[in-house]
Formats: C-alpha cells, structure tokens, sequence
C-alpha cells in the first residue's frame, strides 16, 4: 500500500484506490491510499506549523533540497519514466522527457532559492528609505490533473518551496504513482516534516477541504475549466490568492507559403502526440487555399504511419487515452464531428485490444476536414487525439478563425513570411505563440500560461513563478 504523506510520517487512508495501466487494463500498477477530509485537514495543519521554520529557513537549506530533489529525479529518470508511461500511457520517450523536465525544474528553482530578489528605493521623502522585499506566502494547496503526473506536480512544488512556503498537494486520483514518488524523493532530500504533504484522494472531499480552510493561503490548480470556475468562486469568498492553468482549443494556421513537411511534422506532433492529451495540443489546423489539398493529403499520409500500441513498447507513437471515461468523451466528439457535416478524413476507430492483443483504451487518432468554426468540434476542448482542418482564404481570415475561440493557450503558425510571422506573434490571442514548432512542447525556464478562458493569475515558471509564490512587502524607514 503506497500511503500519504502528513507531518512527514507516512499515513494509511480510511480508503484506497487501484492505480490501473490504461495500455494493459489487466495490469494493477499498485494500491494507494486515499485520504478523506480529517487526513486532508491535518495535513494543513502539519503544513500551517512547519512553514514557520520553512520560511526562515536559509537560501542555502533550501537549494540543498531542491537540488538533492532533482539530481535523483534525474538519475532515475528511465525507472519514473517506466512508472509514468505506465499509468498514464504517454510513450515511454515521451514519459522520460517529462521526468527530465521535472528533475531540472528542480534543478532550476533550486538556483532561483539562492537569487534572492529585493531593491532598495529612494523615497521621495528626504531621510527616508524604502525596501521592497518578497515574503512567502504561506502554504500553499497544490491540485493537479492526470496528464502530466510529474511534470506539473513539479512545477508547482519547486517554486512553492524554494520560495519557503509548506505544501499541501493533491494529485488527480488516475495517476497516484508519480506523485507518491515524489513525495518519497522529497521527504528523502531531508526537508523538515510537514513542510510538503502529500494527501491523494477524491477532488470534491480532498480537494474541497484545500478549498475552504483558512489556514491555505493560496491556491495553484491545473485541470478543466468547470473545476477552474469552482475555485475561483471558493478562493475569492474567503480572499485566498489563486491561480489556475485550464484548457484550449490551440490553433496552428498553415499558409500557403510554408513547408509542408515542417507542417505536417509540427500538426502531427502537437495534435496526436501524448494522444493528444495536452493542453498545449493543436486541436485546429487552419489552412490556407493554396496549399489545403496537399497538407490534408500529407497529414492523413503520415497518420497512416503511426503506430497505436503498448505505451512502453519500442516504436509505439500514440499509446492509449487515459481511461474509459475520456475514451467515452472522445469517440462522442467524433460522433459529433460526423453528425455536424464534418469529413471523418483518417482515423477515430476505437481499438480494444493493442498488438499483443492485451485489453487498453486505444484510438486511432482521428482528422477531420470541411469543418466550420461554429462545430462544436471547433469550440470545445476534446482532450484527445481529434483535430479538425478549417480552410481559410488568406492569412487575415486564418487569423480572426485561430481568435475566434473562448481559449487562449498557445497558437502556431506555419510559413516562411518574416512579415507573416511576425504579425502572428503580435497578433495571436494567446499566451504562447511558436513559429515553424509545435504548439506543444515548451521550455521549462520560461513563462508557462494563456489568457481568457485558459488561465487565470500570474504566470508558472520561470522567474515569472515568484509573482505566485511569494508576496511584496515594501518597508519605510525614517533615518
Ligand atoms: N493549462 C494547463 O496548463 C493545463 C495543463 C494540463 C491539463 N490542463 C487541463 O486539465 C484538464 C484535464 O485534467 P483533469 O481531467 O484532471 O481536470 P479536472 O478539473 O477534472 O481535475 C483536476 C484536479 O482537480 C481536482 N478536483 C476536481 N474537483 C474538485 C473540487 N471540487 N475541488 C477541488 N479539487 C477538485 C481533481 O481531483 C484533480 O486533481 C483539461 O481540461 C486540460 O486542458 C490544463
Ligand atoms: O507543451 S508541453 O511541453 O508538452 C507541456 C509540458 C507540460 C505541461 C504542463 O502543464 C503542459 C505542456
């Protein structure tokens, strides 16, 4: 039984919970604990007591364990790799470069411990000086989604604490195993009892009590739009700080001039890989006239080649969807697509059973063409590997369909134009922009979020992380 972690003792649940591999459903990965709202509550509590010491700790205290954190994250790399590939069913490279990213977030947040930030103002009073320092901000409830098992736990965890606030982190119930690793990887780097917590269990008894007590300071949420809603209701009715990373509906516009085959390989990789489960995915390919025939043709080719199988066998390229209910949602979306007039051009097959005929939630991933922007396949995030080709005249009405969206993520265009490209990066309603890339796959030191309904407060990552993590305190002195 893997268990939680409060106050830095290991804690059964009242429950517990199969963590099951969605490649082989016969394949139970481990039972893991699942806490109820007391648990949760003590968890705060060990929280609230030792982010005290925590927050007093030295620049120095705080490196070491961020440091010793990612240095074993790293060295096992292809053993938590194997782990995530395994619950999560992204590829087994795939599954590695994810723990990779977590091991040098860590390492990253262990260096921004040590580069303290203050200024000293003159005052516009004379005798007077003022200091503007950060403080943290207490403790901090951390709640993550299932599709990135590590890498987001991560990135929430590192700044927390290398800006000396405790955590409480509730991970989604699909993907318990990663997390518990962590937390196990951290409670070994020798960091305090209480000052990270780890409490799995259900969002609506867990996740409420991070919710509603007092003693949370802030909130950091990754997940769908409909939990985003709830928090923000609950953190602004009892003034708690909060920030929330949600969904999209990314764009990647092709215009006639681009290169095809940077095109297909970046719609391909953006749209089906991780089986399209990121929330950085292109969902909509928004394709000029003169070169729509020829890049639907090359994308359904290329689709041809991808290998749906085992997460964790060699040369598999999309594994399978996380689990039955998402598989349910997508295979609607396609539905959908078909009744709305939509051409089902390649893939949307559901398959039982992968290669060795073992039991898993598989999916063909699926192309649409002579789609409009008002389907529902063109307005709602599907979170699976289903992307819809719109046609566009020219590149300012490929740019008004790639903003007409309620999201606001990342966008992508394709084009050898400096002056097209150029515009879009000015022009594209979104957070992240990528020129001739992916609109997935980022760097881990740099600002991480969107704008209207994908995200919500400061900005993750980065150096930008310190604006959540931490709160301004400016200080008057008379001389
Ligand atoms: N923008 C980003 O950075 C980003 C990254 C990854 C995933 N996502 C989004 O995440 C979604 C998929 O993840 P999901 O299905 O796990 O999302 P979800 O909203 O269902 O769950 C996310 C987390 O919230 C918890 N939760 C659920 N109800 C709660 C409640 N009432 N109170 C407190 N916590 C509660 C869940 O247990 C889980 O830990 C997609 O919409 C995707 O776009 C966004
Ligand atoms: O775009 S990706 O680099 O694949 C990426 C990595 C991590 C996260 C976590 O929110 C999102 C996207």
């Amino acid at each position: 039984m893997f268990k939680n972690l409060i106050g830095g003792e290991w804690v059964d649940g009242p429950r517990s919970t199969r963590n099951i591999n969605p490649s082989d459903t016969r394949d139970v990965i481990g039972e893991y604990a699942q806490a109820d709202a007391a648990q949760a509550r003590d968890a705060v509590a060990a929280a609230a007591q030792a982010q005290r010491a925590w927050g007093q700790s030295t620049p120095q205290q705080r490196f070491d364990v961020l440091d010793a954190a990612g240095a074993e994250i790293l060295a096992r790399r292809a053993e938590l790799g194997d782990l995530l590939a395994r619950e999560e069913g992204k590829t087994l490279p795939e599954a590695v470069g994810e723990v990779v990213r977590a091991g040098n977030i860590f390492k990253f947040f262990a260096g921004e411990a040590l580069r303290g930030d203050g200024e000293l103002v003159p005052s516009v009073r004379p005798g007077v000086g003022v200091e503007v320092t950060r403080e943290p901000v207490g403790v901090v409830g951390l709640i993550t989604p299932w599709n990135f098992p590590i890498a987001i736990p991560a990135w929430k965890i590192a700044p927390a604490l290398a800006f000396g606030n405790a955590v409480v982190l509730k991970p989604a119930e699909l993907v318990p195993g990663s997390a518990w690793a962590l937390a196990d990887i951290l409670q070994r780097a020798g960091l305090p009892g209480g000052v990270f917590n780890l409490v799995m269990g259900r969002g609506s008894e867990v996740g409420q009590v991070l919710l509603d007590d007092a003693r949370v300071d802030a909130i950091s949420f990754t997940g769908s739009v409909p939990t985003g809603q709830r928090i923000a209701a609950a953190c602004v009715a009892r003034m708690a700080k909060f920030q929330l990373e949600m969904g999209g509906k990314n764009p990647m516009v092709v215009l006639d001039d681009a290169d095809l085959e940077v095109a297909v390989s970046a719609a391909v990789n953006s749209g089906f890989f991780s089986t399209g489960q990121r929330c950085t995915a292109s969902s909509r390919l928004i394709v000029t006239e003169g070169i729509h025939d020829r890049f639907v043709e090359a994308m359904a080719r290329r689709m041809a080649t991808l290998k749906v199988d085992d997460a964790r066998k060699p040369g598999t390229d999309i594994g399978p969807v996380v689990d039955e209910r998402q598989l349910a949602q997508d295979l609607e979306y396609i539905a959908l697509g078909q009744s709305e007039g939509a051409r089902l051009v390649a893939g949307g097959e559901a398959l039982e059973r992968n290669a060795d005929g073992a039991p898993g939630h598989y999916l063909r991933p699926a192309l649409f063409a002579d789609t409009t922007a008002s389907m529902r396949i063109n307005r709602e995030e599907i979170f699976g590997p289903v992307v819809s080709v719109l046609r566009a005249k020219d590149y300012e009405e490929a740019l008004a369909l790639a903003n007409d969206t309620p999201f606001g993520l990342a966008a992508g265009i394709a084009t050898t134009s400096l002056k097209h490209a150029t515009h879009f990066k000015r022009h594209a309603q979104a957070g992240m922009v990528m020129v001739n890339l992916p609109t997935a796959g980022v760097d881990y030191h740099v600002p991480f979020g969107g704008r209207k309904a994908s995200s919500y407060g400061p900005r993750e990552q980065g150096r930008h992380a310190a604006q959540f993590y931490t709160t301004v305190k400016t200080a008057y002195t008379q001389a």
